[in-house]
């Protein structure tokens, strides 16, 4: 459906894209993933057409979206990561708003609208100011904007920053159904791994402006294979506890919060032993040890040696 062909965007001296590939069939819920920085809302902005790439190509079924954006901006709908929406019209207003900019006629406008509000779940809010919302029913009023003129194809940026775990389960759960039952096919970023592993069919982690790995969740798991995750939790911790683990030459990543020390050690070693010794060595009491397959943040903390919300 949408194919991105070595895509690089320089401003100044950042290379804030630099030779991505990627591409969405209709029907996939797609991952695109990475910290802070990474080049992810570049890349979405190139491939909305709102932004020229340095050099590379974007293919909308099979044309390209740089000479001919058209095509594209009629079948898409864009989900920014700043919130556009006027705070003093209601809920209603906006949509029939963003519906004139889209030339809705006037009984398509209503029918539609009326469709939206169901899907974003504020229709008894619609008359209601929007600067009188919270984030999350804000949030929702965005997705439902993009929604308006029956898109085929929508891009999501960071949809559940910021907002109560209540909306974020209702965005979520949104994003499914639409693919499900309408077949919408969706690009979604985000900072949140688990939000990853819930919706998505298919993931592309970036960092530093590139791809650094792509594939289905079990994929990119795989990448970990040979690898296994132990996580400590501890009553109480020294450093040197933290320092002695961080040296120790089995431990390939070690990621610590609060009272829970992660660690990625080989598979074939048995690192429970050594935990106890390393813990009674330095003065720290144990909790729990336990042994867990790789998670997609572990993925990416092994690619990047950084978490995903650093
Ligand atoms: N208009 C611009 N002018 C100059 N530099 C920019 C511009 N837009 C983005 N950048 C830089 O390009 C890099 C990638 O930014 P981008 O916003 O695409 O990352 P991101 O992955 O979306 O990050 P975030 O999760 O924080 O939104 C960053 O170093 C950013 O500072």
């Amino acid at each position: 459906m949408l194919e991105a062909l070595d895509l690089k965007k320089q401003f100044m001296k950042t290379k804030a894209v630099d030779g991505v590939n990627l591409f969405i069939e209709q029907g996939e819920i797609v991952g695109l993933l990475g910290p802070n920085g990474a080049g992810k809302s570049t890349t979405i902005s190139i491939i909305s057409s709102l932004l020229s790439p340095t050099s590379g190509d974007v293919r909308f079924f099979n044309e390209s979206i740089i000479k001919q954006p058209q095509y594209l901006r009629k079948h898409l709908g864009v989900v920014p990561q700043e919130i556009a929406l006027y705070e003093n019209l209601t809920a209603m207003e906006n949509l029939q708003f963003f519906g004139k900019i889209y030339r809705l006629s006037s009984d398509v406008m209503s029918t539609k609208i009326k469709e939206v509000l169901e899907i974003i779940g504020l229709q008894e809010k619609q008359h209601d100011l929007v600067k009188t919302f919270s984030g999350g029913m804000k949030r929702r009023l965005n997705i439902g904007v993009a929604l308006l003129h029956e898109p085929k194809l929508i891009f999501m940026d960071e949809p559940t920053v910021g907002i109560d775990p209540q909306s974020r389960k209702y965005i979520l759960d949104t994003v499914k159904r639409l693919n499900r039952e309408q077949n919408l096919t969706i690009l979604y970023t985000s900072h949140y791994m688990e939000e990853a592993e819930y919706l998505c069919d298919r993931i592309y982690i970036m960092d530093q402006g590139h791809i650094i790995a792509s594939g289905n969740k079990n994929e990119i798991k795989g990448i970990l294979s040979a690898e296994q995750t132990v996580v400590i939790e501890v009553e109480t911790m020294e450093e040197t506890f933290l320092n002695t683990l961080k040296d120790h030459p089995s431990v390939r990543q070690i990621d610590n919060q609060d009272k829970s020390v992660s660690v990625i050690v080989p598979r074939e070693i048995d690192f429970f032993q050594t935990i106890i010794n390393i813990a009674n060595e330095n003065g720290t009491i144990l909790k729990s040890v336990q042994i867990q397959p790789p998670s997609l943040e572990d993925v990416f903390l092994h690619l990047t040696g950084k978490g995903l919300r650093d």
